[in-house]
This record gives structure tokens, C-alpha cells and sequence, in this order.
């Protein structure tokens, strides 16, 4: 894989009395109040930021918040600071701006220890189009900089990859670190057998993920809405299930390349079928060779849930990403649910777990099972480029990379 598991070495820095450029992903989502109401984020940019304080370092966070365009109140990191202060056990000061000589002042004021919050470095354009200047800008506020933003790693912006040319040394935070160590560590050198779950709603979003996998893995257990393309490829009726017309050749090609590898391709057996996409549609379970006409897929059934346990049984190293089925939807969770309990149950038993971002950690975190993962990663698009074997440019712009 091209991204280097070693990014440079946060405990090797001299951090006394220094301003540390320290980019978090607080990109955490909000009610219409403004309260959050997932703080997994902000618990795991924690633990960088104490070591800092600790070290004597003075502190300077910078993250983005949603997709504004230009200055909007509603994606303020004001809403913030109360649950960061209440983590680090400190108050936190926040600036109305991240550059400019009223955060110049602010930064030459932050106390050994101390923690000062960027406004939202998106409400300037210059960040996503990674505008040197303003990366410069950014850079000349520290003396150093830490990436710790994983969630965020896979965008070239100016506070995520510009700003590592200007501000040297330029180090992976422990988040950034320990994120690297399963998701390239875990996944390039498994303890085997390496089995990887991957679900979701699309083939077309997932092909790159499915053919990296398919060179690692010795299983692959695929679920969700892309199966249909699958069983469609193989001649099957599918219903008014999700498919996508234009991947029917690529998933016969992807099954082709999965047997000439010896890899064990599992498409579940029995899905549940609705008979339409709402909470309160008829069900029932059918095996997949029957799905009756205008009913459509929505989860996979019990017959599966047993293969694919049995299956998951023999392995020592399991990746998951993407949902079995329409998990959001409580008639359509069982699969989801149950695989995320046999995962839990395996990770009791030393099988290395790694749920690899997005709606597979909202599908774990709602039946509780979170921290009984080995890895839960808090980046969507960040892992799944990881996992398709992308660099990110994020980790690529730190001094060893
Ligand atoms: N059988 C199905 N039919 C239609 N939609 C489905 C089906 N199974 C799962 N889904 C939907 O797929 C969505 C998740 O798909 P997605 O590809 O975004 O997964 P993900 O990889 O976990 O998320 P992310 O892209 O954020 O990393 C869920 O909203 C779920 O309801
Ligand atoms: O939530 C995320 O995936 C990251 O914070 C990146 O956000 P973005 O997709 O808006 O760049």
C-alpha cells in the first residue's frame, strides 16, 4: 500500500513554550439548536490535544465544520468549545477568525498549556482550493504542526496539506497515527484468514474498495444494496430491488477475479423484501433466487446471518464497511445488528475488528457496540481511499512521509 504506516513522531518534539498548529476534524454533526449530537470527534482529537497541554505546548486548533461557502453562522465552531473545554478538563478560547492580527493577538496571548479554537478555516475559499498564501498564512502562526485530522486527511486543502510545506516539522497526532496503524497496518499484514464485510447502498461506490480488498482478503462477504447488481449479473429476478444496470459486467468481472484468487465470495442466501422503501412496508423473508416481482431487497436474512457468522468464525482479522441493509429503518436492521454483535463477540475472543468509517460506525454506535471494536475509524471518505489503497495527501505532506 502507498501510504507509510510511520508519519514522523509527535513524542519526539520539542514542545515547551512552542505554538503548535494542531489540525483536528471537528466536523461533527448538529441539531437544529446547535448541540451536538455525535461527539465521537471531538472525544478522539482529545487525547493529541492533552498531550500538548501537558507538554507545556500552546495550542492552536484549527478545523472545518460542514461545506459552507464563505462566512455562515450555522457552521460556527463556536457550539465547540463547551464539550471541548468539559473533555480537556480546561477552558478553551475561541477566535472569530483563523488568520488575521486579531488571532495573531489572541495566538501571542495563549499561555503554556493553554487551548485557543480557530473559527471555521472553510469560511474562506482559499481552504479547499489550497490557496499558498493562506496556507502561509496559517503556517505563520506556529512553530509546528500536527495533523490529527483523519476524518479530513483525503482533501489536498490549505489547512490539511498546504500548510505542512510552510511549517516544519509537520507530525501525525495520535489519532492520525493510531488510524494509519489498522486501517494500513492491520489491513496490508492481517493475521489470517482476513476476512472484509462490505456493504452500503452502491457497487460503483465501493469497486475500488472491492478490488483492493480483493487482493488481501481470503473472504468477502458482501451485503446492502449492491448484491442485487450481483445477483442480476448472474441471471437472477431481483424485484424493484436497487440496481445499477451500467455494473452488471463488472460485477461478473469482480466475481471472476475473486475465483481466480481464491478468495470465498459470499452474496447472502435469504434477504428480507419490502414491498416499498418506508419503515412500515409488508415484509418478508425469501431466498435470493426468489424475489418476487415489485418487491425490492432491503436487508439480508437470517439464513445469511448464519453463513456469514459461521464464516466469520474462522478468521482472525475482519474489516467492515458499509451496512447490510437498510439499517436506518428498524424492520430492516437485523442484518446490520447482527453482524455487528458477531463482530463484538469475535473482538472478545482477540479477533482483530475494523470498522472502516461512515454509516457502519452509526450502525455499530446505535446498537451500542462501539467500544467493543478493535478500531472504529472516524473518517468516511478518508478510510475508504485508505482502504482502496489511495495516498492520502493529508499523511503524504508530513516530514517523513
Ligand atoms: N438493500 C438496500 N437497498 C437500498 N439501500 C440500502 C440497502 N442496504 C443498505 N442500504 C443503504 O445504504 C446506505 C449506506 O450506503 P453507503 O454506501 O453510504 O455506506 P457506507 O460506506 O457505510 O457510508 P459512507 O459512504 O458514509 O462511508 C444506508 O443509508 C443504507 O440504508
Ligand atoms: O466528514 C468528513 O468526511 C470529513 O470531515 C471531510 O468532510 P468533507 O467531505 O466535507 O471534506
Amino acid at each position: 500500500m502507498a501510504t507509510k504506516k510511520s508519519v514522523g513522531s509527535l513524542k519526539e518534539a520539542d514542545l515547551k513554550g512552542k505554538k503548535v498548529f494542531v489540525r483536528v476534524d471537528l466536523n461533527v454533526p448538529l441539531d437544529d439548536n446547535l448541540k451536538i449530537t455525535d461527539d465521537t470527534r471531538v472525544r478522539a482529537a482529545v487525547p493529541t490535544i492533552k498531550y500538548l497541554k501537558d507538554h507545556g505546548a500552546k495550542v492552536i486548533l484549527s478545523s472545518h465544520l460542514g461545506r459552507p461557502k464563505g462566512v455562515t453562522p450555522k457552521y460556527s465552531l463556536k457550539p465547540l468549545v463547551p464539550r471541548l473545554s468539559e473533555l480537556l478538563g480546561a477552558e478553551v478560547k475561541m477566535a472569530n477568525d483563523c488568520i488575521g492580527e486579531e488571532v495573531e493577538k489572541l495566538v501571542a496571548e495563549i499561555p503554556e498549556g493553554g487551548v485557543l479554537l480557530l473559527e471555521n478555516v472553510r469560511f474562506y475559499k482559499e481552504e479547499e482550493k489550497n490557496d499558498p498564501d493562506f496556507a502561509k498564512k496559517l503556517a505563520s502562526l506556529a512553530d509546528l504542526y500536527v495533523n490529527d485530522a483523519f476524518g479530513t486527511a483525503h482533501r489536498a486543502h490549505a489547512s490539511t496539506e498546504g500548510v505542512a510545506k510552510y511549517l516544519k516539522p509537520a507530525v501525525a497526532g495520535f489519532l492520525m497515527q493510531k488510524e494509519l496503524d489498522f486501517l494500513v497496518g492491520a489491513v496490508s499484514n492481517p493475521t489470517k484468514p482476513f476476512a472484509a464485510i462490505v456493504g452500503g447502498s452502491k457497487v460503483s461506490s465501493k469497486i475500488g474498495v472491492i478490488e483492493s480488498l480483493l487482493n488481501k482478503v481470503d473472504i468477502l462477504i458482501l451485503g446492502g444494496g449492491m448484491i442485487f447488481t450481483f445477483y442480476k449479473a448472474q441471471g437472477l429476478s431481483v424485484g424493484s430491488s436497487l440496481v445499477e444496470e451500467d455494473k452488471l459486467d463488472l460485477a461478473t468481472s469482480l466475481m471472476e477475479k475473486a475465483k481466480s484468487k481464491g478468495v470465498a465470495l459470499m452474496l447472502p442466501s435469504d434477504v428480507v423484501v419490502a414491498d416499498k422503501f418506508a419503515a412500515d412496508a409488508n415484509s418478508k423473508t425469501v431466498p435470493s433466487s426468489s424475489i418476487p416481482d415489485g418487491w425490492m431487497g432491503l436487508d439480508i436474512g437470517p439464513d445469511s446471518i448464519k453463513t456469514f457468522s459461521e464464516a466469520l468464525d474462522t478468521t482472525k482479522t475482519i474489516i467492515w464497511n458499509g451496512p447490510m441493509g437498510v439499517f436506518e429503518m428498524e424492520k430492516f436492521a437485523a442484518g446490520t445488528d447482527a453482524i455487528a454483535k458477531k463482530l463484538a463477540d469475535l473482538s472478545a475472543k482477540g479477533v482483530t475488528t475494523i470498522i472502516g468509517g461512515g454509516d457502519s460506525v452509526a450502525a455499530v454506535e446505535k446498537v451500542g457496540l462501539a467500544d467493543k471494536m478493535s478500531h472504529i475509524s472516524t473518517g468516511g471518505g478518508a478510510s475508504l481511499e485508505l482502504l482502496e489503497g489511495k495516498v492520502l495527501p493529508g499523511v503524504l505532506a508530513l516530514n517523513d512521509a
